[in-house]
């Protein structure tokens, strides 16, 4: 069974309906302002498009991993206010998630209205791994769209239901109470930009053109660790670089200072480069490094070759913020030869200009590359906008890193299996299925 989609919503009619529409708008912030505004863009024209119709939209999102407390560094603020100024109309913010302020302001929504939801995270059952937890805050959710269970709101009746909206491709790869438990309680709908993300990439998994080379970083460390497994089974070459890479080189008992670090995983990248010794696909790692005094704009620095971090000599506080020249001009050679790249992570602290050289000739490469090139991922997305690139020089730029990774690993979606459970007449299975909760614990649980 397919999802059904945002035109099956439209088409049904939504004057008057309360919709809750689960939307990406986790973007980074400079100075409390939105410092790259893509993932606003992107959400807008399903929340306009509903509005547009007469729907009373309610948006949900999610803003960094404030740990399921109400820091207020992780207000969704910026991004309603800059969502206002986009969509050039008036986009109210609540104070909470579902409480007292959600469902007065949800309950005075106009149709055509856009209401925001104060970041989900602030709420600890939206990640939670207990799934009645997880059912309780969904329930909740739903209840804003005056339906049964809300105790407040009067504006809908049992004539307009209220829907579910999932646009939120950067998070269908969570199983979170918005994006996985809510879709069994409501009619819901794919949004449109999860079906244009899910059409673009569906390119990269039947039998791409090779050579097919996956280029990772960032600072994800242990959900980007974890798509490697399948994903040797489908790249030719993997290039590594980003906070990733320091889980490797300490593996091949380099000594990598203060560098981000997952001690834990040293076993699975050990197993990983055994893999690749044996044939298949192969795992390209950086041969020299730029290491930096303090995680700082105007940390002293210096290139080193990987092979003199093995003696500690650069100290135990230093700590790689780039790749080197010498890897840059390997992996710009590795991504022209390709056919098919896919890149997720920056490959280094881009955001200090003395690091971002890595993550500008990877860029720059994929611009010169004649076969298919994807980036994907809310940093990656920022991070070519902001060295200067324009999103057309790209096969494809995706609001999801972590969300594309994993399908392109050939694995489910928890955010689409939701809906197409919910389009089959069947809920998300509380009570039965014991796999939920699998990855809360990486996104702020
Ligand atoms: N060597 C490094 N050390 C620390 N942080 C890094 C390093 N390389 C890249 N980063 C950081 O990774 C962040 C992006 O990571 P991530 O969220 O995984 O990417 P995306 O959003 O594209 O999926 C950037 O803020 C960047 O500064
Ligand atoms: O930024 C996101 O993912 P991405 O960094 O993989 O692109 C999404 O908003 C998901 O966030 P999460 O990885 O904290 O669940």
């Amino acid at each position: 069974m397919t999802a059904k989609t945002l035109d099956d919503l439209l088409e049904a009619g939504v004057a008057g309906r309360h919709v809750l529409v689960r939307s990406d708008l986790n973007v980074p912030l400079e100075d409390g302002a939105v410092a790259d505004d893509g993932r606003i863009r992107a959400s807008l024209p399903v929340i306009t498009a509903l509005a547009d119709a007469g729907a009373r939209v309610v948006v949900m999102a999610h803003l960094g991993r404030p740990k399921g407390t109400a820091d207020p560094a992780f207000s969704l603020r910026p991004a309603a206010e800059r969502m206002a100024e986009l969509a050039g109309r008036e986009v109210r913010l609540a104070a909470d998630v579902t409480g007292a302020s959600a469902r007065e302001e949800s309950a005075n929504l106009a149709d055509g209205g856009i209401l925001l939801l104060e970041n989900v995270r602030f709420d600890p059952r939206e990640t939670s791994k207990d799934e009645a937890e997880r059912a309780e805050l969904a329930a909740e959710m739903a209840a804003l769209t005056g339906g049964s269970g809300s105790s407040e709101s009067t504006q809908a009746t049992p004539a307009t239901p209220g829907a579910y909206v999932d646009d939120a491709f950067g998070a269908v790869h969570r199983r979170h109470a918005s994006v996985y438990d809510i879709a069994g309680l409501l009619p819901s709908y794919q949004g449109g930009l999860v079906s244009r993300e899910l059409d673009v990439l569906s390119r990269l998994t039947g039998e791409p053109d090779r050579p097919y080379v996956v280029v990772l970083g960032g600072s994800k460390v242990s959900d980007k660790l974890a798509v490697i497994d399948n994903l040797m089974d489908r790249a030719d070459t993997l290039l590594i670089g980003g906070g990733m890479l320091f889980t490797f080189l300490k593996a091949q008992g380099h000594e990598v200072g203060a560098s981000l670090l997952e001690e834990d995983q040293i076993p699975v990248v050990t197993e990983y480069l055994e893999r690749a010794a044996k044939g298949g696909c192969r795992i390209v790692l950086p041969t020299d490094i730029v290491m930096a005094s303090a995680f700082a704009a105007d940390a002293e620095h210096e290139v080193l070759p990987v092979a003199a971090l093995t003696s500690g000599a650069h100290g135990a506080s230093a700590l790689g913020l780039d790749i080197g020249p010498e890897t840059r001009v390997a992996f710009g050679e590795e991504i022209r030869r390709a056919e098919t790249v896919f890149w997720n992570g920056p490959m280094g602290v881009f955001e200090f200009e003395a690091f971002a050289h890595g993550t500008r000739t990877v860029a720059q490469s994929l611009t010169e590359s004649t076969g298919l090139t994807v980036v994907g991922g809310g940093d990656s997305a920022a991070a070519v906008r902001a060295l200067g690139f324009d999103d057309k020089q790209f096969g494809h730029i995706s609001t999801g890193g972590g969300a594309s990774l994993e399908y392109l690993e050939g694995k489910s979606l928890p955010g689409i299996d939701a809906l197409e459970r919910s389009a089959a007449g069947h809920g998300t299975g509380h009570g039965t299925d014991r796999s939920a909760g699998h990855d809360a614990a990486q996104a702020g649980a």
